[in-house]
């Protein structure tokens, strides 16, 4: 089949329904959870802020606008390989530099939601990817992987959605060993539904921040606070996602999109 082909079906599979556009995006606003660290160790993200300049008023009598405070690293949003001291080097490692064409491409959904609500604290293993891979086939070259926590749920309460004690915060996310293993399979990226792509404890990891100091580093990318990651199938669907062309940008809140066969 040619790729005008390809596309035509595309077109045509988009207006009868047997492929669906799926959103992965979480609602961007002043409730949006943000990381916390601790302020003794590292300054944080300010709140989302909508500040108005119109309403149909005096201001602007016709139209409404506003203008925003907002992290790069807020809500559904994307970790360029420059967010991270081993990523700072790297070619097209910034919002505006990485190559538009990986913003588009297949995503395998890793589903562990039952795990993780036995343990807020799970580890998404080599292993556990292997088992996967064992069931759904190996994952290719270019691949986005993302880890079917169902965590999203607990994203309209910060509390809820950062679950943290005395100890710190117990959210999934992936193992070093887990990692190295998605480098090396030569996945693009990793995604989570949680607040960040490590998992809350992966300061105590050997590198810390795994998905973060080795992902990145390896010029491959995240995203964080996915959502609806339980609409998807294990294999067969089509990430899109658009961060924005920050000039020099570490990264960018997203509307990501899947791009799923029904039926
Ligand atoms: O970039 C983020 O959203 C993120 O997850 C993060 C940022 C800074 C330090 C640690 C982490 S874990
Ligand atoms: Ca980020
Ligand atoms: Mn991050």
């Amino acid at each position: 089949m040619s790729a005008q082909q390809t596309l035509a079906g595309l077109a045509l599979a988009l207006v009868d329904g047997s492929i669906e556009v799926v959103d992965l995006t979480a609602p961007l606003g002043p409730d949006t959870p943000l990381l916390y660290l601790p302020p003794d160790f590292a300054k944080n993200t300010p709140k989302f802020k909508m500040h108005e300049i119109s309403a149909y008023d005096q201001n602007g009598p016709w139209w409404a606008w506003g203008w925003m405070e907002l992290g790069e690293h807020t809500g559904t949003h994307f970790d360029a390989p420059s967010h991270w001291i081993s990523g700072k080097d790297l070619p097209q490692n910034t919002t505006d530099t990485v190559p538009v064409k990986n913003f588009v491409a297949p995503i395998a959904v890793i589903d562990c939601s039952t795990e993780v609500a036995g343990d807020p604290d799970f580890l998404l293993t080599a292993e556990r990817v292997k088992a996967w891979e064992a069931e759904h086939g190996e994952i290719k070259p270019g691949t986005w992987v993302v880890l079917r926590s169902d965590w999203y749920h607990r994203n309209t309460s910060t509390e809820a959605f950062l679950n943290a004690d005395e100890n710190g915060s117990h959210t999934p996310g992936p193992s070093v060993d887990c990692v190295e293993y998605l480098v090396e399979k030569g996945a693009l990226g990793f995604g989570s539904e949680c607040v960040g792509t490590d998992a809350g404890n992966a300061a105590t990891f050997n590198p810390p921040f795994p998905a973060h100091n080795l992902l990145l580093g390896a010029g491959r990318y995240g995203l964080a606070s996915l959502t609806n990651l339980d609409k998807l199938p294990p294999t067969g669907a089509m990430l899109v996602i658009a961060p924005l062309k920050i000039v020099g940008g570490t990264g960018s809140p997203v509307r990501a999109f899947a791009i799923v066969p029904r039926g």
